[in-house]
């Protein structure tokens, strides 16, 4: 049988790529294949049949949200609102079904190493003045103090975003080819799948520093119930005691108590709230309106379907499950 295949963040050497693996341990059942950008794994895993899963940074401890992946979780459901198969199925007045759920969560220690291209990089640092220093943009708020550090500060010349910390070494070792010296900050695991040599490991500002990644499937047709969300996510992590649900939605109108009478749904429920967070979907009627992001503890034996979904049906002007996944060990460490 075929191995289900799974794309992540790459090249490889990524913490995306650590994300993946630690998801999708099995390489005799699952097949890890790389994607140029967090736009991208998205496009994959929609577009490409062949494609299953996607695994894809959320959010890091220190500097906050991945915004790529709150922009395009925000995008793909208005791209998909209009799609049949989520009106055929639509049990709610105002719910959307996301073409992809939710089904795990992974979390990766951060632990940022700076490099130079090869050994004579290395051995003679001190006395080189470097062209350009390559990362992923989220890079930069968890390195910021060392970037700051008076002896590292006019080391290089340009600070250049790339889509990867693993695509930023291979962007360094391609300058040397070209006699330019250049700098990347990665992982120790990076480091070692492109050949490139550690000047400097655990430079990020906090040492308990972790990025949440989230496991993304495709959804089935017609696939609504939320036992079915959950059944996905078991099939492919341990049991787990704690599971956590993802919901988005935007509110009925702006002004003051919108979003408090859909929050007062979780309190009135005694349901735990683990999360929140929102992002622009521009102005309407010359207001800024959000997306908000919600994550709270699934409790079983509630009545979801037809007491708290209804609920958030009611209070909301669109809304969207987008699943029901285990709390990975990962989150308490
Ligand atoms: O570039 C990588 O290695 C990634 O996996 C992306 C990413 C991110 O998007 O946050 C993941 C973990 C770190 O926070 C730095 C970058």
């Amino acid at each position: 049988m075929s191995r289900q295949k799974v794309t992540f963040l790459g090249p490889v050497g990524t913490y995306s790529h650590q994300a993946a693996l630690q998801q999708f341990p099995d390489s005799s059942k699952y097949e890890l294949i790389p994607s140029s950008s967090i736009p991208s794994c998205f496009e994959a895993v929609l577009s490409n049949n062949e494609i299953e899963y996607a695994v894809i940074p959320l959010e890091n401890s220190t500097n906050g949200q991945v915004v790529f992946t709150y922009d395009l979780i925000r995008d793909v459901l208005n791209k998909n609102n209009n799609d049949e198969s989520s009106k055929s199925i639509n049990d709610y007045n105002n719910r959307k079904y996301p073409p992809l759920n939710i089904i795990g969560e992974q979390y990766v220690k951060i632990e940022h190493c700076l490099v130079v291209s090869d050994k004579d990089d290395l051995k003679n640092f001190d006395s080189i003045n470097f062209e350009n220093l390559y990362s992923h943009p989220q890079v930069w708020g968890q390195v910021s103090e060392y970037l700051n550090k008076p002896d590292f500060k006019g080391k290089f010349k340009n600070i250049i975003d790339c889509k990867s910390t693993s695509e930023a070494m291979l962007r360094c070792k391609e300058d040397k080819q070209k006699g330019i010296h250049s700098l990347a900050i990665g992982s120790g695991a990076g480091a070692k799948v492109n050949e490139c040599e550690i000047v400097e490991e655990g430079i990020n500002n906090m040492k308990g520093n972790t990025t949440r990644f989230l496991t993304f499937v495709k959804r089935k047709d017609n696939e609504k119930q939320l036992s079915t969300l959950l059944l996905n996510s078991e099939s492919l992590n341990e049991k787990s005691e704690e599971k956590i649900v993802m919901l988005t939605f935007t509110t009925l109108k702006e002004g003051p108590g919108s979003l408090v009478e859909v929050l007062k749904i979780f309190q009135n429920f005694n349901i735990n709230m683990t999360s929140i967070s929102s992002r622009p979907i521009g102005q309407q009627s010359g207001k800024w309106q959000y997306i908000f992001y919600v994550e709270y503890d699934y409790i079983e034996g509630l009545n979801w379907r037809d007491e708290i979904l209804k609920e958030i049906d009611d209070r909301c002007l669109t809304w969207a499950l987008w699943g029901i996944f285990p709390r990975d060990p990962g989150y308490y460490v």
